[in-house]
């Protein structure tokens, strides 16, 4: 008999696909098939073991271009993976994010940290959406017994990430091989830690394989300026290209890296990939996509 374990993921379009398809790449050996649920606002009616609840899109600029679907998906879609969950007594991964902080006035945040978020702000269909996310999680676990886990996950990068995703690394990485300038968003003193995918993945299989139902920060603690950032995509990938400063957008955090402690005295999980091995690595899938090898 075919023992092999056979794991379906569903995603919907609306949803972040980034994730997704770097845990359908891991396990690759295992007999992973992806699969649409266009609606993740409506039930799904499946029969799986665990669930890695990883929607919503997680760029602020696809998060905010329809910020009411971004709500649902972060309320009515963790009600319905719950509801999944419940009915199928099956463990439930949900994957929150250090936007749950908000602006910090803690530096670097633990999980015990509470967050300061702008409850109406532009930003807001996400923060609070994810935040209302971890509170039903919380309450399905007190209520009805399920097993959860829930990761905050700070920025991540790398391989399989969406070329026009928005977000700073692939900005970066695709401006710099396109030769177009790096566009720094104001002040550029604002800081990111970035965490790369493989070690993010890691990460969420321990969560989900361990005891602690989290909330667990995972993140590489290695802080970057957004102009130290930019300098070293210029250095390793075009000495030649410009960076330009550019305006930013409302609500953007200042400053965030994330306190790791818990992740390694609970999971003995820590990052293994530091910036300057990880952008190399999304260069070379990156000049793949493009189209533009290394000269
Ligand atoms: O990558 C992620 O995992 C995170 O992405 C977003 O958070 P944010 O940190 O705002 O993501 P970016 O859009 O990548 O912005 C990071 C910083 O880079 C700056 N930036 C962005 C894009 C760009 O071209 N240039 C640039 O300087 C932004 O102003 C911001 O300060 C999500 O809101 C987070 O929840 C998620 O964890």
């Amino acid at each position: 008999m075919d023992r092999t374990p056979k794991i379906r993921t569903y995603s919907s379009w609306y949803s972040t696909l980034f994730f997704m398809s770097s845990m359908v790449h891991s396990c690759s050996n295992i007999g992973v098939s992806a699969m649409y649920h266009t609606y993740i606002s409506r039930p799904l009616f499946v029969e799986v073991d665990q669930i890695y609840h990883l929607a919503c899109p997680a760029s602020p600029i696809f998060y905010k271009y329809n910020s009411v679907k971004t709500i649902k998906t972060n309320v009515i879609g963790t009600l319905n993976m719950l509801g999944l969950a419940k009915r199928l007594r099956a463990r439930i991964l949900f994957t929150s994010t250090s936007e749950v902080y908000g602006d910090p006035l803690e530096h670097p945040q633990k999980e015990t940290y509470w967050g300061n978020v702008n409850p109406i702000g532009v930003r807001s269909c996400y923060d609070e959406g994810k935040r209302m996310a971890e509170t039903l999680m919380f309450d399905y676990y007190r209520q009805y017994g399920i097993e959860i886990r829930i990761a905050r996950i700070f920025n991540t990068y790398g391989q399989r990430m969406n070329i026009d995703d928005g977000r700073v690394g692939s900005n970066f990485i695709a401006q710099a091989i396109r030769n177009e300038p790096l566009t720094v968003q104001l002040p550029g003193t604002q800081t990111r830690s970035v965490c790369y995918v493989s070690d993010l993945v890691d990460g969420l299989n321990q969560l989900m394989e361990g005891t602690d139902a989290g909330p667990i920060n995972l993140g590489n603690p290695g802080e970057f300026t957004m102009k130290e950032l930019a300098k070293a995509v210029q250095e390793l990938i075009n000495p030649e290209v410009q960076i330009s400063e550019v305006e930013n957008t409302p609500d953007d955090p200042p400053q965030r890296k994330p306190d790791i402690t818990k992740a390694k005295e609970v999971l003995g999980w820590e990052p293994k990939v530091n910036l300057h091995e990880g952008i190399p690595l999304m260069e070379d899938d990156f000049r793949q996509r493009l189209g533009v090898p290394r000269t």
